[in-house]
This record gives structure tokens, C-alpha cells and sequence, in this order.
């Protein structure tokens, strides 16, 4: 009988590395769907987080945690409901970012939203505020901040009116 392979080693550490330091155990990423809910006129909509959640009072755009089996766009239209009362139309991920805090590290799924039905209830005993360019309120939650970013640059090109859309062709809420 021939001898078996032997298993393939993993490779020696490089010079210098911290051979005896335990390793950091990988942290999962916490997925989450994000929805940028845009008005016609270009506002954005920003709520302030829960009481009782890590960051509490700051503002963040309405969202939530992706449950296993669902898509981003199931995700965000069963949290939106559940947080807003709304109940948005198509959305698809714009923009994918990454956070790590303290509580957890976030992949954010950052949606476009353009068309929703129904009132806006505050469920979770939130504020909401339609926001332009400068936003007028704060501290909002330090993952945000690369797409307000993108935000804001898509308003300065658009001069300072929209928000990458054209606000004639943009339908309003109960519209689809
Ligand atoms: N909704 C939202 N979450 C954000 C934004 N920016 C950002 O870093 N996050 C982070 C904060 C949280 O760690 C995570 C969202 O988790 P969450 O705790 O609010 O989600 P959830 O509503 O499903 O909460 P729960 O079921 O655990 O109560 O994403 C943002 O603009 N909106």
C-alpha cells in the first residue's frame, strides 16, 4: 500500500508576526437593509433610533436587520412596515457600505426608495424628519456618514435640487 499524502500544511507565519498572540476570532457580519426613502422634491427621510437599541437617539435612515431567508428588498419592506407603517414599492441595493462598532459589524444594503403607500406612524416611538442638504439634525449614526456623502455629491451635481433623479418623473407616494 502506498503511503497517503500528507495533508497540506498551512503556511509558516511571516517573519516578525506575533507568533504568540492568540488569534481574533472572526466577528460575522451582521447583514442590514437600508432604505433611502426620497421625495419628490429631493428630501430624504432620517428617524431618530429607538430607545433600548445600541445608539439610541441618533438619526439613522429607517431600516433594519436582513432575517434568514429573505431577501434585501423583503427585508426592508417587512422592517419599513413594521417601524413606519409604510409599505414601499420596488427597491433594489444601491450601494453596499461596512461598519464596525462595539455591538456589531454591519453590511449595510443601502436602497433607493422612490414610491410607498400608506401614512407614516411612528411604531417604535421614533421622530422622523424629512431632510435636505445641509441636514439640519444630529448626531446621526457613524455608519451613515459614507452615504450621506454620496448623497450630498449627487445633490451638488444635480444642482442642489435633486437627489439623483429627475424630480418631474419621480412618483409620489400611494402611486404604485
Ligand atoms: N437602520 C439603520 N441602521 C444603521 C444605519 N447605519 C448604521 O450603521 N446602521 C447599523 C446600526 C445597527 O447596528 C444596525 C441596524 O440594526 P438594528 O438594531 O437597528 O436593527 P433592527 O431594527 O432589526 O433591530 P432589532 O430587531 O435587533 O431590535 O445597522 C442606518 O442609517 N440605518
Amino acid at each position: 500500500m502506498p503511503e497517503p499524502e500528507p495533508a497540506p500544511q498551512p503556511p509558516a507565519p511571516a517573519e516578525g508576526a506575533a507568533q504568540n498572540r492568540p488569534q481574533e476570532p472572526q466577528r460575522a457580519h451582521t447583514e442590514v437593509a437600508v432604505g433611502i426613502l426620497l421625495r419628490g422634491d429631493g428630501a430624504l427621510l432620517l428617524a431618530t433610533r429607538p430607545p433600548g437599541k445600541p445608539y439610541a437617539g441618533y438619526w439613522e435612515f429607517p431600516g433594519g436587520k436582513i432575517e434568514a431567508g429573505e431577501t434585501v428588498e423583503q427585508a426592508l419592506r417587512r422592517e419599513l412596515h413594521e417601524e413606519l407603517g409604510i409599505t414601499i414599492g420596488p427597491a433594489s441595493v444601491w450601494r453596499v457600505t461596512e461598519h464596525d462598532y462595539p455591538h456589531a459589524l454591519v453590511r449595510l444594503h443601502w436602497c433607493k426608495v422612490y414610491r410607498w403607500s400608506g401614512d407614516f406612524e411612528m411604531r417604535e416611538g421614533q421622530t422622523m424628519a424629512w431632510q435636505h442638504f445641509p441636514l439640519q439634525v444630529s448626531p446621526v449614526l457613524p455608519g451613515a456618514y459614507p452615504v450621506l456623502d454620496w448623497l450630498e455629491q449627487e445633490w451638488r451635481l444635480a444642482g442642489c435640487r435633486t437627489l439623483g433623479v429627475d424630480s418631474e418623473k419621480v412618483p409620489q407616494r400611494d402611486q404604485f
